[in-house]
């Protein structure tokens, strides 16, 4: 497969579309960054990368930052995890309270507000220093030291997220949060923070693709059976309300965030990043979506 030629041409494409949607505003800090900015990393196994625009600037990552610690709670706690949170697609937006009530306080899937709240409690209950311990995480599967949490973005989230402290006290109310909910929000809005580039995601996501190996040791930090289930998860609920839609168009596992990025990946070939901050009204950014469903298009290749 040529993908530096394919790079290029969807470069070329997606240049033609209008660049619609809004900057998230819920977070303060996350407003102050340039909508205008967009960036596009493909990250093969075999090494080779390609990229394009503002791909190796840094951004919030926010959601796609559970994805992480799903893949370290299920390593620590492996099955006993599902015990607080379902794998079914939520079909609500990421911050929906209603549904939890319905489902007395055990969250829909680990990739909504609510799922990775739990998780977060999860890790919390476990991890001797649960901030350095996943900047740690991140930066060895990036292969990359440099990798850091936003303090302003998190403090910024921290100070305008009633809606996460509505959601942790309910959980709390049905027995389902088990540490102090300041300190589990606090660990949530630094994973959240967490600061990368299209380019480091990108990488970081390799393994993901690779059956849980680091491509550039063959170290195993996965079990192949625990990276299947992160990677279904991601096909079905990555997109919150959306994810028929991803699923429908791309054909890749992936996950977006509330700071316009977008992680996806075909299993044995690449990890694939995408970022502008545009969003449309359910949280994702629509021009991304577009440019991995112009990309597989061009490819000819998804997991179907
Ligand atoms: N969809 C997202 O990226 C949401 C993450 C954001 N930190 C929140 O809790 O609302």
């Amino acid at each position: 497969m040529d993908y530096k030629k394919i790079v290029q041409e969807l470069e070329l494409k997606m240049n033609t579309f209008s660049k619609t949607g809004d900057v998230a505003s819920y977070i303060p800090e996350l407003k102050k960054v340039d909508p205008t900015k967009f960036g596009f990393h493909l990250a093969c196994l075999d090494g080779k990368e390609y990229g394009f625009g503002n791909h190796k600037e840094l951004f919030s990552i926010q959601s796609i930052s559970k994805v992480y610690t799903l893949a370290l709670a299920k390593e620590i706690l492996g099955k006993d995890l599902w015990k607080r949170v379902q794998v079914e697609p939520s079909g609500n937006a990421y911050n929906s309270l209603t549904q939890l009530e319905n489902e007395n306080g055990i969250p829909r899937n680990p990739f909504i507000n609510a799922g990775s709240i739990v998780i977060a409690d999860c890790l919390l209950s476990v991890l001797e220093n649960p901030k350095d311990d996943l900047l740690k995480f991140v930066r060895r599967i990036s292969h990359d030291e440099s990798i850091n949490y936003n303090l302003k973005v998190a403090e910024s989230e921290k100070a305008s997220g009633s809606r996460n402290v509505a959601l942790i006290y309910y959980m709390k109310s049905l027995g389902n949060i088990k540490n102090k909910p300041e300190d589990v929000l606090d660990f949530y809005y630094h994973q959240c923070s967490l600061s990368m580039s299209c380019q480091q995601l990108a990488n970081s996501f390799k393994l993901f693709a690779n059956h849980g190996k680091l491509t550039e040791t063959s170290e195993h930090v996965f079990n192949q059976q625990s990276v299947k289930r992160i990677n279904s998860i991601m096909l079905t609920c990555g997109f919150y309300d959306e994810a028929g839609e991803f699923s429908y168009k791309v054909g890749l596992p992936g996950k977006s965030g509330v700071g316009g990025g977008i992680i996806a990946l075909l299993p044995e070939h690449y990890a694939v990043s995408v970022w502008s901050p545009r969003l449309n009204k359910k949280g994702n950014f629509s021009l991304g979506m577009k440019t991995l469903e112009v990309f597989t298009s061009l490819t000819g290749l998804s997991i179907f």
